[in-house]
């Protein structure tokens, strides 16, 4: 079943220019100049219910716009967008009822009421049963581990604490869809992989679909089977995420330990220093001269402590988007 339908979608944002200075002030009273900015453009894209898809991209690519335009926050400038069989913008209650929304930038539980008084009136606006309200509220609060925080107000709770929170009000409803926009920012990182763990559970469990951005790519890579690269709002990937790496993935990364001997080995041209320092030497290579310079490295010292690794997720895909300034500079 299709969860998500959206095709040829467009987000144009429109800002009026206003020059600082009395002047301008006056001025802009008679004549604006407006600027547009293309936050999403002519974007194709398919989600199935049950599928966790991460969504990544640079600061500016358009990711928490595409999240808003999936929620109903925001409304398309054209192209068509189809989420559960709904209309998202229109706002239909039978919708908002079956989504969630958490966002790490803003706060939707009310600051000044307690945590527990925001869900009891979340249970009352969603109509949840109020077995399942309370099965759902003890397991969630147990697992992010805030059972003894629920009686405080929203507004003297941490940043951590309060986003713990905001993940649980949004789940209380049992969503068929859950929107998560940098769900993790300010969480520490015992929490952030219980948040991890919750979140494949539920999408195991309850199959939820869930759809989430984020700048860490420990949780898209944790949490999400595929991902889409968006760049200047354009989708310029939509692959299974361990195919993108492999794809992507053209450097190994060896560590040579402590070894003094081995300063006067002579690296070939095709490795790169990415430190030499007094205890260890890194350096990046291509995958297919691993063996190569492996056996190079042993034949002169049998006992060496090396390790040799991937390269992180992050500079892959960071090399994903520069790629793509180059061909769009091209
Ligand atoms: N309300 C708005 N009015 C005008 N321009 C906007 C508005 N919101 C976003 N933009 C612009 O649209 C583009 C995409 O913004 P968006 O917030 O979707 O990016 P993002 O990928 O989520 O970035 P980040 O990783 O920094 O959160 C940016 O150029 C941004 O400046």
């Amino acid at each position: 079943m299709i969860d998500i339908e959206i095709q040829n979608l467009s987000k144009v944002y429109e800002n009026v220019i206003k020059q600082s200075g009395f002047r301008n002030s006056i001025l802009y009273l008679f004549h604006s100049q407006k600027k547009l900015t293309e936050a999403i453009n002519s974007l194709d894209l398919q989600v199935m219910h049950g599928e966790c898809l991460g969504i990544v991209g640079a600061n500016g690519a358009g990711k928490t716009t595409l999240i808003k335009l999936m929620s109903g926050i925001i409304m398309p400038t054209s192209g068509s967008i189809k989420v559960l069989g709904y209309t998202p913008f229109e706002l239909d209650i039978e919708f908002k009822k079956k989504i969630a929304f958490v966002s790490g930038q803003r706060n939707q539980l009310f600051f000044d009421l307690t945590a527990l008084d925001s869900f009891n009136l979340l249970q009352e606006i969603y109509c949840v049963q109020k077995k399942a309200f309370k099965a759902s509220l003890s397991e969630l609060t147990h697992i992010l581990e805030v059972d003894d925080l629920l009686d405080r107000p929203i507004r003297n709770l941490s940043l951590g604490e309060r986003m713990k929170m905001e993940i649980i009000g949004a789940l209380l409803h049992d969503p068929q869809i859950l929107f998560l926009d940098e769900p993790t920012i300010g969480l520490d990182c015992i929490s952030q992989g219980k948040l991890r763990q919750y979140l494949k559970e539920i999408n195991k469990k309850r199959n939820t679909t869930i759809i989430l951005t984020s700048h860490d790519f420990s949780d898209i890579i944790d949490v999400c089977q595929r991902c889409i690269v968006l760049s200047h709002g354009y989708k310029i990937y939509d692959e299974n995420i361990e195919k993108l790496i492999k794809r992507f993935n053209t450097k190994k990364i060896i560590t040579i330990y402590n070894d003094r001997k081995m300063r006067s080995f002579v690296l070939p041209d095709f490795c790169k220093i990415i430190e030499n320092s007094d205890d260890k030497l890194v350096f990046a290579l291509p995958p297919d001269k691993v063996g190569y310079i492996y056996n190079q490295l042993f034949s002169q010292q049998p006992t060496l402590d090396i390790s040799i690794e991937d390269e992180d997720i992050a500079s892959i895909i960071s090399r994903v988007y520069k790629q793509e300034e180059i061909s769009l500079n091209e």
